[in-house]
């Protein structure tokens, strides 16, 4: 039996639907046959108690996005294309600055860059492209208790498609089942490592090499574990049981077609634009959490006292400040690192805090920031030369900026602690700062830790012991 509850918000969701197409049809009446400068009009209604996870993995259409911020507590589901700007240049600029001048308030453009937009990518990275930014044709957003549906129109060239997007709004289905009882993730039955532990021994030794012979201070090397499942991983699912799993982190999941999804939990932003504001942080510097009080206390003392993390963080926190610096009026750094704290592992980080200069645009500072030290190296230029050397795969999307651009702010997190699903396999991707002082086995226990959070959540215990070493 429904209860009184269910059974009113099911009335009230199918509600959402019907009351958006009554506006949808409404504005695209109005507007058919003019030949009005193109603008974006964006439609909302309230949506009761809907989740967007819940939401999105019911959904038929595609391509499927999902987005929630660090702090704010806002998260939106999309699906479908309003309109996209994509490309295989380094950075989104003359074009999605233009669409963005369309922008009317709250209509955000959703998407991200690869790591290395120079290098070619490989066929499993091949429908994401270089960079995409999609503004969505249907979003459901929450903040709070409160959900709202919204629909995104390009007009005057959507007010040809009525019909079509009417259709589309009828397809939206509203999820059954809930409040939801998933079934638990399914159990990988293979794992490969690339590189594997001689290859990644050979990797870091000559990072320290490089040191040696002065031609870097620092290098970001990554690892690639597929883990292998005997049917196909449904990324929503994953993306609801690794949220749950990982709070204080940006959460996304990037869908361009189907089969083919890029999500993680990432700790760390690039930076936030709010009008002329702008924040970023340094975040380099690891040590596990503990299984108790004491054991924890211990690593964080341990990680603050630690010269070698210390010295693995400072570097990036001075290459932020020379990119920043070169963009804002003012800037204000930390000078000192504090502890960033996560559910299963622990950063140093530094804030950084500035004004931009008028004209500076979000790809300016796109191209400016990344790739930071955090994932790339120091100096950059030879950092990137060693990670194409030395990386045996593609890193995609991974460690790439990923997150969102409006008509008055953006946010951009650091695409770390990230996975691509592609049907049965899951790809995760994480790297740990080579600088001096490093080990194989230590670098290579800290990449364990990192996706651990993923690992987790499929039931495989990480190898703690050496998570310590
Ligand atoms: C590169 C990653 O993380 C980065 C590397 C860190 C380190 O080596 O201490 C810490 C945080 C991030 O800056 C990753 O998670 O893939
Ligand atoms: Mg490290």
């Amino acid at each position: 039996m429904l209860s009184r509850d269910y059974a009113g918000a099911i009335f009230e969701r199918t509600d959402a639907r019907r009351a958006l197409a009554e506006e949808v049809g409404r504005v695209l009446e109005g507007n058919a046959g003019l030949t009005a400068e193109e603008r974006i009009v964006r439609l909302e209604v309230p949506a009761g108690d809907l989740d967007p996870l819940r939401w999105l993995g019911s959904q038929v259409m595609r391509p499927r996005s999902f987005w929630s911020g660090r702090e704010d507590g806002t998260a939106v589901a999309a699906v479908g294309v309003a309109d996209v700007v994509e490309g295989d240049g380094t950075a989104p600029d003359a074009s999605l600055r233009e669409r963005l001048a369309l922008l009317s308030s709250g209509a955000r453009y959703y998407g991200g860059l690869r790591f290395d937009p120079e290098r070619g990518a490989d066929e499993e990275w091949g429908a994401f492209g270089a960079h995409r930014f999609v503004l969505p044709r249907f979003e459901l957003l929450r903040r709070g208790d409160e959900a709202t549906l919204a629909c995104n129109l390009v007009l005057p060239r959507d007010a040809e498609r009525a019909g079509e997007l009417l259709d589309e709004l009828e397809g939206l289905t509203v999820p059954e089942g809930w409040p939801g009882s998933d079934g638990p993730l399914p159990t990988p039955v293979s794992r490969v490592d690339r590189p594997d532990r001689a290859g990644w021994g050979e990797n870091v030794r000559s990072a320290l090499e490089a040191f040696e012979a002065g031609r870097m201070d620092k290098v970001v090397l990554a690892r690639r574990v597929d883990l292998g499942f005997g049917e196909d991983l449904d990324a929503v699912s994953l993306m609801e049981t690794l949220r749950e799993a990982t709070p204080g982190c940006f959460h996304f999941l990037v869908e361009p077609e189907d089969g083919a999804a890029f999500l993680g939990a990432s700790p760390e932003r690039l930076f936030r634009r709010e009008g002329r504001g702008i924040s970023s942080e340094a975040v380099a510097g690891t040590r596990p959490r503990g299984a108790s009080e004491v054991d924890d206390a211990e690593l964080r003392e341990e990680l603050l006292g630690s010269a070698k993390d210390q010295a693995e963080h400072s570097i990036v926190r001075v290459s932020i400040e020379e990119s920043l610096g070169a963009l804002c009026r003012e800037l204000k750094v930390e000078d000192r690192a504090s502890e960033m704290k996560l559910a299963r592992g622990r950063h140093l980080v530094s804030r950084i805090r500035g004004i931009l200069r008028e004209g500076v645009s979000d790809a300016d500072v796109l191209a400016a920031l990344h790739p930071t030290p955090a994932v790339g190296g120091y100096p950059k230029g030879e950092a990137i030369g060693e990670i194409r050397a030395l990386e045996p795969f593609d890193r995609g999307w991974y460690a790439g900026p990923i997150g969102w651009i409006g008509a008055d702010g953006a946010e951009f997190a650091v695409g770390i602690r990230s996975g691509l699903v592609r049907g049965g396999r899951l790809s995760l991707y994480s790297g740990a700062g080579i600088v001096v002082g490093s080990t194989p086995d230590g670098e290579w226990a800290e990449i364990e830790q990192k996706i651990s959070d993923f690992t987790r959540v499929f039931g495989l215990d990480p190898e703690e012991r050496d998570a310590r070493a």
